[in-house]
């Protein structure tokens, strides 16, 4: 039996936890931020705000106590929303022992460093860090769909550790050096997905979509290249197959959000009705043109996301821009 903390009791902890859970080799300690959500964990034995219609089954200890729920854990699993995970992990990281690896499951940049998750948790810790990326709905995860992600780690014996640990008859995960590729991919398409929801919201049509999810990919890969990612693992699971799931799946939060813009629905008043649900797309935009300027990286799409988002512009406005943009190469 190995000890695996996963430290975030949202849909995508608790599908993670599940997942894990259902091998039958691994006991998981699922912390929670809300004691009161804890509290629900134990007595319905189900994450009814955030992951519905899934018992969490035997294996899964679930606690609000965060740092005894990283005792003894061979592999700390973090999956709080990206703008907390420096919190989390600064609370834990007293109780660390060295070998501990970190993997971040979550999607996002933080806003004000405009660092990728592992590079937070790099800034804290020296132990093992790895990044899970790619096209992953919580619920097909919980529901046992064949799915695959992979394991970002700079470290081969890092990433294959995670890779032996996590994979199951319906999770199969590939390993890949390029962790700011992963980190990238994963989180960039979030921008990308909002505002697929925005055509979608708009009624243009199917060309339009495949017109944004190409353009957007262009994008995305030539900020990932800029910071050191590889343009081979943007064509991967964390670039083009999650793009590709997130900006065309009823699944996503992102989109789902990016659908209300369009029809003509203010970010606040979205906001108040996701229930404390994270669309991590909405706070990675400002971050991705923060390094898109430092990089000195061209985001076409990325800006006028950053403008429906922040500046109220109008998204027809927003997309007649985009068309009128002048002429070039692919
Ligand atoms: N949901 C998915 O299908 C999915 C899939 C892959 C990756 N992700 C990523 O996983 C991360 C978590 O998303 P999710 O879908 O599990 O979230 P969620 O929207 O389902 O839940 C939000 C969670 O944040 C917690 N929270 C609120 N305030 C907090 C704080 N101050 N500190 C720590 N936690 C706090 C809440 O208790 C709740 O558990 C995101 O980065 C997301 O992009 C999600
Ligand atoms: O629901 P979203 O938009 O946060 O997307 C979830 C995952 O990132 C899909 O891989």
């Amino acid at each position: 039996m190995s000890r695996i903390a996963v430290l975030g009791a949202g849909a995508w902890g608790t599908a993670l936890a599940i997942s894990l859970a259902r091998r039958g080799d691994h006991d998981i300690c699922l912390w929670s931020h809300s004691a009161s959500l804890a509290e629900q964990l134990h007595e319905h034995g189900e994450n009814l705000p955030y992951l519905p219609g899934y018992t969490l089954p035997l294996g899964i200890h679930v606690t609000s106590d965060l740092v005894s729920s990283v005792f003894e854990a061979k592999i700390i699993l973090c999956v709080t929303p990206s703008q907390h995970l420096r919190a989390t992990v600064a609370q834990i990281a007293p109780a660390l022992t060295r070998d501990q690896i970190l993997v971040s499951a979550s999607k996002g940049i933080e806003e004000t460093s405009f660092l990728r998750m592992s590079q937070v948790i790099a800034s804290i810790t020296n132990n093992p860090v790895a990044a899970l990326g790619g096209p992953s709905f919580a619920q097909e995860v919980a529901a046992a769909a064949p799915t695959a992600v992979v394991i970002g780690a700079s470290d081969p014996i890092v990433g294959q550790t995670v890779q032996r640990e996590f994979t199951s008859p319906s999770l199969r995960l590939y390993t890949n050096d390029d962790v700011a590729g992963v980190e990238l991919g994963g989180s960039l398409k979030n921008v990308i997905a909002l505002a697929a929801g925005v055509v979608h919201g708009l009624n243009l049509g199917n060309n339009s979509a495949a017109a944004l999810i190409t353009r957007g990919i262009a994008e995305i890969t030539r900020l990932a290249i800029a910071c050191g990612g590889h343009r081979q693992t943007l064509a991967g699971l964390s670039g083009v197959g999650d793009l590709v799931l997130t900006c065309t799946g009823s699944l996503s939060r992102n989109r789902s959000v990016g659908v209300e813009l369009g029809r003509g629905r203010q970010l606040p008043d979205i906001l108040a009705g996701m229930h404390g649900k994270v669309a991590e797309g909405i706070r990675s935009t400002t971050a991705a043109l923060g390094l898109a300027a430092r990089y000195q990286v061209e985001m076409p799409i990325t800006e006028q996301m950053n403008a429906v988002l922040y500046q109220n512009k109008n998204p027809r406005e927003a997309i007649r821009e985009l068309m009128a943009r002048p002429n070039r190469d692919e």
